[in-house]
Parts: structure tokens; C-alpha cells; sequence
């Protein structure tokens, strides 16, 4: 029996057309990666295609490496000179090669978004720019559609005639532009505006890799932006063997730039495309894609698709609400340790998702208290940590001295009494001399001015260069823990803060081991470790990387995350409107908005493959202020014959009150009514009319959380009360009368 004969007949179909322009489009748990797989599996061994001739693009790192692993596994060799990567990794292995021929060093930094923001207070600041008016933020965002739409900031410059804020954006941009290059540092969009850029002006590297890659295949397609259309376009236009696969169901990127035209207008681009479609899904039980199915149909602007499944009913979709966000996590956390004890399932079974990372904190508050191992994806990255980053702009600095901001982060780190007018005094100079900063150190002693820092300067730069020339001594670990050393960097750790040291310190212990590891892959590779070869897997670390699927943890992530996994067990979490569809995409005047959010929730139930948890609470706080929300408008999608009610209920708790299969239609009137009606998302609960709440405004009252305050609005919100309290201990809150249950007191105080 051959590993092809596991496939249906569509899926064969795609496996076997290895040649021209393919197109498999196909909703969720359907095999589109699978397919990849088996097709690269049947380009070496049927097709005799030598794997070095193949590219395969995955969403993220840990994708590339299971699709390596699955080669590996069916074909028994050659997968080590497949190129799976991520489109940001294959750019940055072609740039590292060629960029040169564009005027930057080969050993180029790569701006994380931390230091894109450290660059753009620089620029606003340089150029006077007022940052409450134009926020750090807002900018780098358009530059970065800019960037992925390829619009250069001379381009941008020439759009913005007589648009005095977009002529700011594009000054901006400008400035933004030609300090990365004096840093010779790129941003992630720019890894691949670059590599297209080189393609474009170098025929001679281009015509390289086309005869490299001469089947290529793309996953999750329907999640790639413009320029990385491009790069596809221009790589595949030799040969034409480009097989893309995705789901236009599935596109939750637009805020990063996805075009969800690139695989709509496929077919138009490739006239001569295979198109398939695979309709199995293979994944869910047929509650689960029942439910996915029903939601998913609300969206207008799709292909429309169904998907089915030869899989068993399996259990009913489980809906709960609470009271409150902490009964939510209290119930999460009982029921998967109910399922890890009488069904057997393990921890890594288990998924919970959600639509913020802010959620996780709740979930990890529970896990700890009532011991199940977690693992939670995303939030704050290793990578941002104060002491990571110190530590890594000191390997910046001497791996490439041109990185302005890795100087400057780390010039009086530990301190060395070095002020903030001696770095300016520097960054005048250099401005002025149009030189690097490190390069102005170099020659302090001509900085006018510069006076009793000098001696302190040449030290520092004594320093680096003492690293430096270590460097081409000492495997990168074994420099780093000299770095550490001679710093004492850990002391001074211990000096600053006290309270966290110990768990900065067990970080830097973790930034050693992933180092070690570094070192021990490369050895296996037989390659040379460098320097710039870790900071680099370092600039490419996805969050979802970190997920390690030999130990036994639940896992928590935001839905975004979740794209392209499976778990037996899913808890979708947060399931209510305000939150998931966000407050900001409900009071958004576009339904566009409202269609990804939809899709996001698509992708997160076919997360499932043999049960699915809905939950959402009535009252959560939400970035410091309590929040009322009714559930979902998603859940409400769902028919009420795929719904139950879980079993063995851990505690009494009231059911939801929904009304079911709302059609688009219905549903778009309750929101348009609820978001323009009222201005915030309201509680279901009615109160009689002509009933007031039962005090008055000037009343003094008690709440059970909050204590004693004074009344000092009421409000009537459509359904319910809004009453604004002053607590004399917990400030203003604003509340919902229905659940604040506020006792009026009387004279006496009771
Ligand atoms: N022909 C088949 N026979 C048995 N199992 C299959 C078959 N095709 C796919 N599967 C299984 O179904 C599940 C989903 O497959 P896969 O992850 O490839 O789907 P997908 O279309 O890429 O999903 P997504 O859209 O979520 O990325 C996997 O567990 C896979 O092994
Ligand atoms: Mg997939």
C-alpha cells in the first residue's frame, strides 16, 4: 500500500497535478496541508524532482519544521535541503547572500517591533514631529501598509500632494527609511520589500533562484499581502509550478495587510490553473463543523462553500454563561481536569482560545491554583524583556557596530554615569558628520564639548571593542557568558530591582540554553554557529514556535494563533459581544469589519476535533473598568439542535438566554440598533418599565465588592440602569443597576 492511497480522490488529484499552476481551495480540517505534504513527498520519490529544487511556505516557523518532519517520515531522506520556511525566513537567507548588491552589509539587523518604536520616537523627535497628533503607532502602521502595498516613501511623498497629514506621513516615512538604512537594520515588512527589490534590479539573482526553486508551494494562502504576492509571482514565472492552498473562510490577517483578492483573483492571475476543491473534512466531529458551517454562512462576501464529514455526531456543543470572568476560568479549569481524569485525555489534548491576549492572565491565575501545566502563546514576548534585550544589543552591537539603537540602549547599561547630554552631544555630532553613532564614539575626543565624559566614553567603547575582538575567538555562548561577567550585569540586576532579579536572572539562564541549543543544531547541520546567525533565528522567533508538542501542557492562545492547528478539545473563551466581536468592530460603520471577526470565530471552532466549549461571562473587567456583556452574536448563529448543556454542570449556573439562528439580516439590525442606539454593549437583563432602580441620584449606597459610595448619575440605557457611583475607596464606576444589586442606606448608614 502506498501513503497516497490514505488520500481521497480529490486530494490525489492535487498530489498528482505537480505541474503548471495549481489552486486548492478548500475549507477548514479539508487536508490542504496534508496535501502539501504529500505532494512534496511525491515530487522526490515518483518524480525524481531533486528537493533542493523545492520551496514550501508556511504560516510559521513550528509549520515548516512538522512539514519537514512529515517529509522525513514518508520519503526517509532529502528533507534537510527542502527549503520550508516562512516567507520572513526564506527572505532573510536571500538577503543575507545577496542584499549587498542593494547597498546594505550582509550582516543587517532585523528590527523587532520594540525597536521599531525606539526608531520612531527618534524620527518624531528629529523631526519635531508632536507625537499626540501623530502617534508613534498610527505611523508605523502606514508605513507599513505603504510597505507591503510596495509604495516607497518617494512614491507616498508624490500620493500625499495636497494632503497636509499624509505629506506628514510620508516626511516621516522618508526619515524612517534613511535611518534604517544608516543602520544597516530592516524591519520585517522590509524582508521582503527588499528581496523583491532585488529580484526586480538584479536578473542575475533572480534568474538563481527561479532555477532553484522551480516547484513552489504556498500554505494558508489566503493570508499573504501584496508584496508577498509579488515575491510568489516573480519566483514562479520561469517555471510555473506554483500549488497555493488556503480557505477564504480563514483570513483573519487584514490588519496586517493580508489581500484576500490575492486568492480570490487566482484563477484571473494563473487563467490556466488547476483549481480544486476539497469538501471532506476529516478533522471534526459533525456537530462541530455543523456549527462552523451555520456561523461561517453569515459572511456575504465569500465563495460559497459547504464542507461534511463521514465523522460521527459526537457530543453537542457546549454553551455556558457566568457571572463573571473568574466562574468562567474557575469552570474552564475544572472541566479539563475532569477530562484528564475520567476521559483520559491528556493536558496537550486541550486548547483554550481567546480573542485578546489579555484574557490569558485569568486562565493562568486558575491553572496555577489548582495545578494544570499550561503553556500560554503570545503576550509578553521572551524576546521584549528588559534583560533579553540588553543582552542582545550587546551582541548586536558587536556582531554589527551600525546599530544605532543597540548603541545607544545599551551605552549606560549597567551604568556607567554617562548622561543624557553627553548621548546627545554624540548624536549631534554623528548627525552632523553624517556618520553611524558608534562610529562618533570612535572619535569622542573631537566632540565639542564633550569634556569629563570623554574618559568615560573611551572606556565603553574599550568595552565593545575588547568584545569584539573576542568574538571572533569564542563560540557565541561562550562570549555571551563573558559578556555577563565582565559586566556583572547581575548584580546590577539585583541593584535596580530587587523583587524581580531572580526570575530576570532564570531568563538570562533561558537565553543560555536557547543559545546552547543553537550551537548544538548547528553542529548537527555541521555548520559554523555565528553570531549573526543566532540574533537572526532570534528576529524570526514566532510566538507559536515556542510550542513544544512532546510535553503535556493545555495551551492558551488568541484564535490568530490557533490557525492551522487541531486540538480533541476546544474551549472557546470570551464568547461575547464587546470582546469577541470586538466593541470596535460592532460600532464600526463597515460590515467588513464584522465579516474577519466572524471568520476569526470560524477559524477557532474548527480548532475542534471532538469537542467544543463555548463560554462568556456577563461582567469582566476590561483594561480597568468593568464591563457588561451580553453573549455573542456568534453563539447565536449556531442552530440550537447542535447546542447541549454540559454534562455533570460544576456549578449551578443559569443557561443563556439566546436567541438562535439569527439571520444575517436580524443580526445586523440588533447590532446596528445596539451600536447606535446605546453607546456601549448592553446587558440583556430588563427592568420593568416605570420602575426605577430603587435609589436616587445623592443616595448613598453599598456594593458588595466595592463598599459604600454615592450616587451621582442615573441614566436610563434601553434595557437597563446605568448608575454612576462614587465608592469612597474604589473611585467612579459606572454600572448596569441589574447586576451592581446596589443597596440603598439609609440615614444611619445601614
Ligand atoms: N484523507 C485523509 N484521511 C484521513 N485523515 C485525513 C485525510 N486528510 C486529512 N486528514 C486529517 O485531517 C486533519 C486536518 O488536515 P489538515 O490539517 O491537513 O487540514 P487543513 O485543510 O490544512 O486544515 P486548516 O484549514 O485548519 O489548516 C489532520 O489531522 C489530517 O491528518
Ligand atoms: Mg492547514
Amino acid at each position: 500500500m502506498s501513503i497516497y492511497d490514505s488520500l481521497n480522490e480529490m486530494q490525489k488529484k492535487a498530489v498528482f497535478q505537480t505541474e503548471g499552476p495549481v489552486l486548492i481551495l478548500a475549507g477548514a480540517g479539508s487536508g490542504k496541508t496534508r496535501v502539501l505534504t504529500h505532494r512534496i513527498a511525491y515530487l522526490i520519490e515518483e518524480k525524481g524532482v531533486n528537493p533542493w529544487n523545492i520551496l514550501a511556505i508556511t504560516f510559521t516557523n513550528k509549520a515548516a519544521g512538522e512539514m519537514r518532519e512529515r517529509v522525513d517520515h514518508l520519503v526517509g531522506f532529502g528533507s534537510e535541503s527542502i527549503w520550508v520556511s516562512t516567507f520572513h525566513s526564506a527572505c532573510v537567507r536571500i538577503l543575507r547572500r545577496f542584499i549587498d548588491r542593494l547597498g546594505y552589509d550582509t550582516n543587517f539587523t532585523i528590527y523587532d517591533t520594540d525597536d521599531q518604536k525606539s526608531l520612531m520616537k527618534e524620527v518624531c523627535k528629529y523631526l519635531q514631529i508632536d507625537t499626540k497628533t501623530y502617534r508613534e503607532r498610527a505611523l508605523l502602521s502606514a508605513i507599513s501598509s505603504a510597505k507591503n502595498e510596495m509604495i516607497s516613501p518617494q512614491e507616498f511623498l508624490l500620493q500625499a500632494e495636497g494632503d497636509f497629514s499624509k505629506q506628514k506621513i510620508a516626511e516621516v516615512y522618508l526619515e524612517y527609511e534613511k535611518q534604517l538604512r544608516a543602520n544597516n537594520a530592516l524591519d520585517f515588512d522590509d524582508l521582503l520589500v527588499r528581496t523583491v527589490q532585488l529580484f526586480e534590479t538584479q536578473p542575475d539573482v533572480l534568474d538563481y533562484y527561479q532555477e532553484r526553486f522551480r516547484y513552489i508551494m504556498v500554505d494558508e494562502y489566503q493570508d499573504t499581502n501584496t508584496v508577498q504576492f509579488h515575491l510568489i509571482r516573480i519566483l514562479s514565472s520561469k517555471y510555473r509550478n506554483l500549488c497555493v492552498v488556503g480557505d477564504d473562510d480563514q483570513s483573519i490577517y487584514k490588519f496586517r495587510g493580508a489581500n484576500i483578492k490575492n486568492i480570490l483573483n487566482f484563477e484571473s492571475e494563473f487563467p490556466d490553473a488547476t483549481v480544486i476543491k476539497l469538501e471532506q473534512n476529516y478533522r471534526s466531529t459533525s456537530n462541530i463543523l455543523n456549527a462552523a458551517n451555520a456561523v461561517i454562512h453569515n459572511n456575504i462576501g465569500r465563495k460559497d462553500k459547504t464542507l461534511w464529514t463521514e465523522n460521527p455526531e459526537g457530543e453537542k456543543i457546549a454553551c455556558k454563561q457566568f457571572d463573571n470572568a473568574y466562574d468562567e476560568a474557575d469552570y474552564i479549569a475544572a472541566a479539563i481536569q475532569k477530562k484528564v481524569k475520567e476521559e483520559r485525555a491528556s493536558y496537550k489534548d486541550c486548547a483554550v482560545l481567546y480573542r485578546t491576549n489579555a484574557q490569558s492572565r485569568m486562565f493562568e491565575e486558575r491553572f496555577v491554583s489548582t495545578n494544570i501545566p499550561y503553556k500560554v502563546i503570545g503576550g509578553v514576548n521572551f524576546y521584549a524583556r528588559r534583560e533579553i534585550k540588553d543582552l542582545l544589543a550587546y551582541l548586536r552591537t558587536i556582531e554589527n557596530g551600525r546599530d544605532d539603537l543597540a548603541v545607544r540602549r545599551i551605552i549606560n547599561v549597567p551604568k556607567r554615569g554617562i548622561g543624557l547630554t553627553s548621548i546627545n552631544r554624540v548624536q549631534e555630532y554623528a548627525l552632523q558628520k553624517e556618520t553611524g553613532f558608534y562610529e562618533a564614539l570612535l572619535a569622542a575626543d573631537l566632540i565639542p564639548g564633550i569634556g569629563r565624559a570623554l574618559s568615560k566614553l573611551e572606556s565603553f567603547v574599550a568595552l565593545i571593542e575588547h568584545f569584539k575582538e573576542e568574538a571572533g575567538r569564542l563560540t557565541p555562548l561562550a562570549l555571551l557568558t563573558d559578556i555577563i561577567e565582565t559586566l556583572d550585569y547581575e548584580n546590577y540586576l539585583e541593584e535596580i530591582d530587587m523583587e524581580d532579579a531572580e526570575s530576570r536572572i532564570e531568563n538570562i539562564e533561558e537565553l543560555k540554553s536557547k543559545l546552547a541549543s543553537y550551537e548544538e543544531s548547528c553542529e548537527e547541520a555541521g555548520e559554523q554557529p555565528t553570531l549573526s546567525g543566532f540574533l537572526e533565528e532570534v528576529a524570526l522567533v514566532a510566538d507559536i514556535d515556542n510550542l513544544d508538542e512532546e510535553s503535556d501542557y493545555v495551551v492558551l492562545m488568541t484564535l490568530h494563533s490557533a490557525k492551522g492547528l487541531e486540538f480533541s478539545y476546544v474551549f472557546l473563551a470570551g464568547m461575547e459581544d464587546g470582546l469577541f466581536p470586538s466593541y470596535m468592530t460592532i460600532t464600526a460603520d463597515d460590515p467588513m469589519e464584522l465579516e474577519e471577526e466572524r471568520r476569526l470565530c470560524y477559524v477557532g471552532i474548527t480548532r475542534a476535533m471532538k469537542e467544543l466549549t463555548l463560554t462568556c461571562a456577563k461582567r469582566r473587567m476590561v483594561r480597568g473598568e468593568t464591563q457588561y456583556n451580553i453573549a455573542s452574536r456568534f453563539l447565536k448563529e449556531i442552530p440550537e439542535s447542535l447546542i447541549g448543556t454540559v454534562s455533570g454542570t460544576l456549578r449551578e449556573r443559569p443557561q443563556m438566554e439566546i436567541a438562535r439562528n439569527q439571520t444575517y439580516a436580524k443580526a445586523k439590525a440588533a447590532f446596528h440598533s445596539q451600536a447606535f442606539g446605546i453607546k456601549r454593549p448592553v446587558q440583556q437583563f430588563k427592568v420593568a418599565s416605570g420602575e426605577g432602580p430603587g435609589y436616587d441620584v445623592g443616595d448613598r449606597v453599598r456594593h458588595m465588592k466595592f463598599g459604600e459610595g454615592l450616587v451621582t448619575a442615573i441614566t436610563e440605557g434601553g434595557r437597563d440602569y446605568e448608575v454612576t457611583v462614587e465608592f469612597d475607596r474604589f473611585g467612579v464606576k459606572k454600572m448596569f443597576a441589574a447586576f451592581a444589586k446596589l443597596q440603598k442606606m439609609d440615614e444611619s448608614g445601614f
